[in-house]
């Protein structure tokens, strides 16, 4: 089997270096958009975005685009805002075998998860899902991580989940595209929930209270749209908040984290949450469904808001049962 991972970010990386350890006779492909990206990751060795890890040599990383062509699966590791725009420009190069959507958030333009996604640009090709707690980094490691496959088509889902594990990477099968994938862009949303929280002081005991309150709404939202409540309380949905939430590597957390001290966040990081808190705000209302936490953060992204008004508005939200 021929695995190419478009994306030469910190998770395709990462990805693409512990597949090919796993099996050194197996050549991974790892596609960059340029020839620029492609001369600069051979001459170091290592992706910008994951400095220290160097590539086996199994890794082959290329720009050309019968690499997509030559693949049985194809891992796409582009940001989710990117997703439909590099779908759209190869989809004559990516039907008729599985593409595996590793990216975390809503369109904003859709309102599509990856995998909807993928079914409205390459009708002809089998979606799945790669999703869960798991930080770039600790993968390339060889830190022990769990992730959840997720494909409609038993079968083909039993082919990835074998053929994308290692021996320290382990998939867990699912058939529910539409939670798994929810799961993980949701998350996303509350980690900067919680990380502008712990900024701006308000508490441990705040953040457990987001983060419990913040899974509700993650679950009602997917349940609305059609997924299963196991695959909410699962890896790509309990799990991957929990990680996200609650640790400083999660690039979603740090940007709430500056949001909440007042400063200004990183520059040139990828934080999927603040296109996908708005998306998520619009879905909820096309949904009709009540999601104030992701509205609050939308509000705080585009700075409508600040953490002591949004952390105030949601404390006065008249009283409900749990
Ligand atoms: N970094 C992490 O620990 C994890 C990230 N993810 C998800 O993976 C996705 C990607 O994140 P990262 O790799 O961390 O981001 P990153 O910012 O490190 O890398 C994104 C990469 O995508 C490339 N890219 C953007 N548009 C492209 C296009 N049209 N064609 C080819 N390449 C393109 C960029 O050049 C960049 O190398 C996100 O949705 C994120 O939520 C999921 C699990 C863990
Ligand atoms: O998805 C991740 C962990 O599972 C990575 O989180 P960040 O994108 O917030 O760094």
């Amino acid at each position: 089997m021929t695995i190419c991972v478009v994306g030469a970010g910190a998770f395709g990386t990462a990805l693409a270096v512990t597949i090919a350890r796993a099996d050194p006779q197996r050549a991974v492909q790892l596609w960059v958009r340029d020839i620029t990206a492609e001369t600069t990751m051979n001459w170091t060795g290592e992706s910008p975005r994951l400095p220290g890890v160097k590539l086996p040599k199994n890794v082959h990383v290329t720009s050309l685009k019968e690499a997509l062509d030559q693949a049985s699966v194809i891992l796409l590791a582009v940001p989710a805002q990117a997703l439909r725009p590099f779908l759209i420009k190869h989809a004559a190069r990516l039907g008729g075998r599985p593409l595996v959507a590793c990216a975390k958030g809503i369109d904003l333009e859709t309102l599509d998860g990856p995998s909807a996604t993928i079914a409205a640009t390459v009708p002809d090709a089998i979606p799945a899902v790669l999703t869960g707690p798991s930080f770039a980094a600790d993968i390339a490691r060889g830190l022990p991580t769990a992730l959840t496959l997720a494909c409609a088509d038993e079968a083909v889902g039993e082919m990835l989940q074998a053929a994308l594990s290692t021996p320290t990477l382990r998939l867990y099968r699912t058939t529910d595209l539409r939670g798994a994938e929810l799961g993980g862009a949701l998350k996303n949303v509350m980690a900067i929930a919680c990380g502008a929280t712990i900024g701006a002081g308000f508490g441990d005991s705040a953040r457990a209270a987001l983060l419990t309150r913040g899974y509700a709404e993650m679950s009602r939202m997917a349940l609305a749209l059609g997924a299963r409540p196991e695959t909410l309380a699962g890896l790509s949905g309990l799990g991957d908040l929990v990680l996200t939430c609650t640790s400083a590597q999660s690039r979603n957390y740090r940007f709430g984290l500056a949001l909440g001290e007042s400063r200004a966040p990183d520059a040139g990081m990828t934080v999927e949450g603040v296109a996908t808190a708005s998306a998520a705000s619009a879905l909820a209302a096309r949904l009709g469904i009540e999601m104030p936490i992701t509205a609050t953060v939308a509000q705080l992204t585009r700075g409508e808001t600040t953490p002591a008004a949004a952390m105030q508005d949601l404390l006065a939200r008249p009283l409900k049962e749990e």
